[in-house]
């Protein structure tokens, strides 16, 4: 407890309540309150106690409270030492929160109210104040009830009481706000002065005499100078007296003018001798009256800026220059599509002059398709800030095509968005043309200029999607000519062309402009028909194709007749895969060709299990002579009149791996169709002529072995070369080789034909027709070409007894071959009754079952020389 606070109010002796001061206490309080204004500086208070005689001291006192801002005490210290109140104005509650009723004890309550800190602060300051009677004066924090803690000052004057005691009169300022503001204001003053102080750009400030009295570190550096030795003096204590006097000048300018004044000017720093330039802003500061009391200075270098500012300015001039003299047209469009800028290039490309083609947007310019793209590309650069890029092809006057690649890039402000668009444009004419050549080679068929197998495989995809989203139905149809081999086997390639080239104009004349005719190779041909109402419909077009193909052609000037074969299937009926529609037609073709040719066939499903054996049977085939897998069975030929062997026919079995030995009945119309018969029968050849060279010799009566070949072997050019070097190779003599041909051969009546087996004739072949009777018949031809033997077919030879006409037609042609002095060979004989019957009909050779049937060569070779007549 401090002696202050024990004061007591009754022991000053001026209870308010029960004694009021007298009036030498009024005056003097109001001396001391006027001291202490005066003091304070903040109003001169001259109170006349004797001008307000009647008024109650403690009326005075409130009054004179009222008036000044602060809050008013009057306390007293005794002998004591005990500090007791005297008085307190309504504003002590303010600043120190509800006081009690006895003023007495405010004195209490406020040292009670002191932060423990500042309580011995303002204890000593009493104490001092009471010693020396100087005024007092501290600062002390409140614990203020309702506001917290506040800081107060307390000032007071003391007086010497006549009983002894010491008397202050005082008051007490909240100064929380005050100092909070002041605070605020120097953190604000002190930030200032940093940012001030370290901004790149120097700052100054001069008095109206010139004198520097404020300046940044830039400055600073920039000068070499230090604060303290720039503070206070001019220009021209610092620069060189012309740069000080240019530096003054400006101050001049700026204060005349009356508003800031912008510079820019070389200066050569003395200290360092460097030139920068400057570029300065001069203001004047102005009195509360507007008169110029200074000049501030913010200067900054841009030596950096400018030199950037002309390297860009340069290099502006120079993109210009390139820009207007590209041969490429550049343009930029602006987010209205409406061309800002065009070089002379765009403008002679498009309208011969550039400026023309300012505020036009693409589709006012180019054709109708380019001009929407275009402007469909712009927009989508101008949304999406993204690169693109598109081709335009166009005609000009004249109808050159030409085709440029137009690339658009967009251009962003400051803040990223896209404000323009650059388009640049670059004739690939050239490119254009050759991709259009290497388009057209690498999905055209060149010699018939329709689409090829890729082409078609790519429609074809396309096709069955659009019918799948469509709904629609579509067909495939797979054609092949069917003999189309034996014209360019026997006519050369260049006619085979000029058919193919024949046939596709007339697929193509059959079919719509949506439809694609597509050769796939040699002379398969494909055509996809999209969006048909039915099957009709391609019953329609296959029927058309028939007809049209079954015409004649005229090639070389020559009458060419070559029917053809379709298959077909359709989507979605059949299947919905690329790949597998082909197929199916593929199959429905085989079946086409299998029924006949020249006819169309829809696909079945019952075709696929057909098909599919016989490609495998194919793909077999493919490597059966490779393997092995073929070999030759022999069935001799005997004289009817001694029974005696004179020769045999070799005939072709095929020991498949899987199927075991295969008849040539099985596999012979794929190995035709395929043309594998060709690499067979030149093995057979080749086989038959090492036997026929094992059976015969000097002193040995001849053993002819009989070949068959294949229309297809005449086909194909070469067959003389094969004979010649077979003979050659397997030491064979022509003559122990009978070649058996079919009539059909006589029937292609070709030049070729008659040459080939006239040369083989020459060589020492013999040449027989197989199955006679069977074919056409057109005897004509057994003077025409060179016949040696014919071979009465075994369906003749099994009817002979039964049927009286087989008897008949045999005889004829028995004695038609003697008038012709050829020899005959009577096939499929199987009992001795038919070879009695024979030998009575002057048939010198017989083949048959009656003998023995087609046996390999080791058991052919152990079979006995002479074969009983009569079983
Ligand atoms: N029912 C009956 N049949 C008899 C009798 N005697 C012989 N045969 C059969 O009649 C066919 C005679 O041959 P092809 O008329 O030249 O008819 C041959 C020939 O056109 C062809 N062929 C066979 N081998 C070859 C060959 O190496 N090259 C070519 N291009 N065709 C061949 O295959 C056809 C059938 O040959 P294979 O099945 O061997 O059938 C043979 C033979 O086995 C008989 O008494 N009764």
């Amino acid at each position: 407890m401090t002696k202050c606070q024990t004061m007591s109010a009754n022991a000053c002796g001026c209870d308010t309540a029960a004694a009021p001061p007298t009036c030498r206490d009024v005056s003097s309080l109001a001396r001391c309150l006027g001291d202490y204004a005066r003091l304070l500086g903040e109003r001169t208070l001259e109170l006349d106690a004797a001008s307000c005689p009647g008024l109650p001291f403690q009326e005075q006192l409130a009054s004179l409270a009222d008036m000044m801002s602060a809050a008013l005490f009057a306390a007293r210290i005794g002998d004591d030492g005990e500090l007791s109140c005297v008085y307190a104005s309504e504003k002590i509650a303010d600043a120190i929160g509800p006081l009690p009723k006895d003023v007495g004890r405010v004195a209490e309550l406020l040292f009670a109210r002191c932060h423990p800190d500042d309580q011995p602060v303002m204890r000593a300051c009493l104490t001092a104040s009471a010693r020396s009677l100087d005024p007092c004066s501290t600062e002390i924090r409140i614990l203020h009830p309702g506001k917290g803690e506040r800081q107060l000052e307390i000032k007071a004057v003391p007086q010497r009481q006549p009983d002894g005691t010491v008397l202050w009169i005082g008051m007490m300022r909240d100064l929380t706000e005050t100092r909070k503001i002041t605070r605020e204001l120097d953190e604000t003053n002190a930030r200032l002065l940093s940012v001030l102080r370290t901004i790149p750009d120097m700052v100054w400030l001069k008095d109206k005499s010139g004198m520097y009295k404020m300046c940044n570190h830039a400055f600073e550096r920039r000068s070499c100078k230090t604060e303290a030795e720039i503070i206070g003096r001019s220009d021209f204590d610092l620069y060189e007296p012309e740069l000080a006097a240019s530096f003054v000048q400006k101050d001049r300018e700026a204060t005349e003018a009356g508003k800031v004044c912008i510079n820019e000017e070389w200066v050569t720093y003395p200290e360092t001798g460097e030139e920068r330039l400057i570029e300065t802003r001069k203001v004047p500061i102005l009195d509360s009256v507007g008169a110029a009391i200074g000049v501030l200075g913010l200067a900054r270098d841009v030596t950096e800026r400018k030199r950037i500012e002309e390297m860009l300015a340069k290099r502006e001039q120079e993109f210009r220059t390139l820009v207007e003299h590209s041969s490429d047209p550049i343009l930029r469009y602006g987010p209205d599509l409406r061309c800002r800028y065009a070089n002379p290039a765009a403008g002679a490309l498009l309208r011969n002059q550039a400026d023309g083609l300012l505020g036009l947007r693409p589709s006012q310019l180019l054709v109708r398709e380019n001009g929407e793209i275009f402007e469909r590309f712009l927009s989508d650069v101008l949304t999406t800030g993204g690169e693109q890029e598109f081709e335009a092809v166009w005609k000009d006057d004249a109808g050159n095509r030409f085709c440029h690649l137009v690339k658009l890039t967009p251009e962003f402000n400051t803040e990223g968005k896209v404000t323009s668009v650059l388009a640049v444009g670059r004739d690939i004419s050239e490119l254009h043309t050759s991709r259009q050549k290497i388009r057209q080679i690498a999905y055209y068929d060149q010699l018939t200029r329709l689409p090829n197998r890729a082409l078609f495989n790519e429609r074809l995809r396309r096709m069955i999607s659009d019918a799948a989203i469509s709904g629609q139905m579509a067909g495939v149809m797979v054609i092949d000519l069917d003999r189309f081999k034996a014209v360019n086997d026997t006519m050369g390639h260049p006619a085979g062309d000029a058919l193919l080239h024949e046939v596709a104009q007339r697929l193509s004349s059959c079919v719509r402009a949506a439809d694609t005719v597509a050769r796939l190779g040699g002379d398969e041909f494909a055509i996809l028909v999209p969006d048909i109402r039915c099957r009709d419909d391609l019953e329609q077009i296959a029927e058309r194709i028939l007809r049209k193909c079954d015409k004649r052609f005229v090639v070389q000037g020559k009458e060419v007749f070559v029917s053809c074969s379709v298959g077909i299937a359709m989507s979605p009926d059949h299947g919905t895969e690329p790949d597998e529609l082909v197929q199916y037609a593929d199959t429905a073709l085989y079946s086409a060709k299998g029924n006949g040719r020249n006819a169309f066939r829809f696909y079945t499903k019952d075709l696929t299990a057909h098909a599919r054996e016989r490609l495998m049977l194919e793909l077999d085939l493919r490597h059966a002579v490779r393997r092995g897998e073929m070999c030759l069975h022999y069935q001799p030929k005997v004289c009817l009149k001694n029974g005696r062997r004179s020769g045999a026919e070799a005939l072709l079995r095929w020991n498949h791996p899987r199927l075991g030995m295969i008849s040539p009945d099985r596999f012979m119309a794929v190995a035709e169709d395929t043309g594998l018969i060709v690499d067979i029968g030149a093995w057979v050849l080749r086989e038959a002529c090492f036997a026929a060279a094992e059976w015969n010799g000097p002193d040995r009566p001849v053993q002819k072995v009989a070949v068959n070949l294949s229309v297809r072997q005449f086909q194909t050019r070469g067959l003389l070369a094969l004979a010649e070097s077979v003979l050659e190779e397997t030491r064979c003599r022509a003559e122990w080789i009978e070649l058996e041909i079919t009539e059909s051969l006589l029937l292609e009546e070709h030049e070729h034909v008659l040459e080939t087996l006239t040369a083989l004739r020459k060589m020492g072949f013999t040449i027989a027709i197989d199955d006679f009777g069977t074919g056409y018949s057109a005897l004509s031809y057994l003077t025409r070409f060179p016949i040696d033997v014919l071979k009465i077919d075994r369906s003749f030879v099994s009817r002979m007894t039964s049927d009286g006409r087989s008897m008949n037609l045999l005889k004829a042609i028995l004695s038609l071959a003697h008038s012709l002095y050829l020899e005959v060979v009577a096939e499929g004989v199987e009992t001795s009754e038919q070879a009695e019957l024979l030998r009575n009909f002057h048939c010198r050779l017989a083949q048959g079952y009656l003998f023995s049937r087609p046996v390999s060569k080791d058991v052919f070779e152990a079979l006995p020389d002479g074969f009983p007549l009569a079983k």
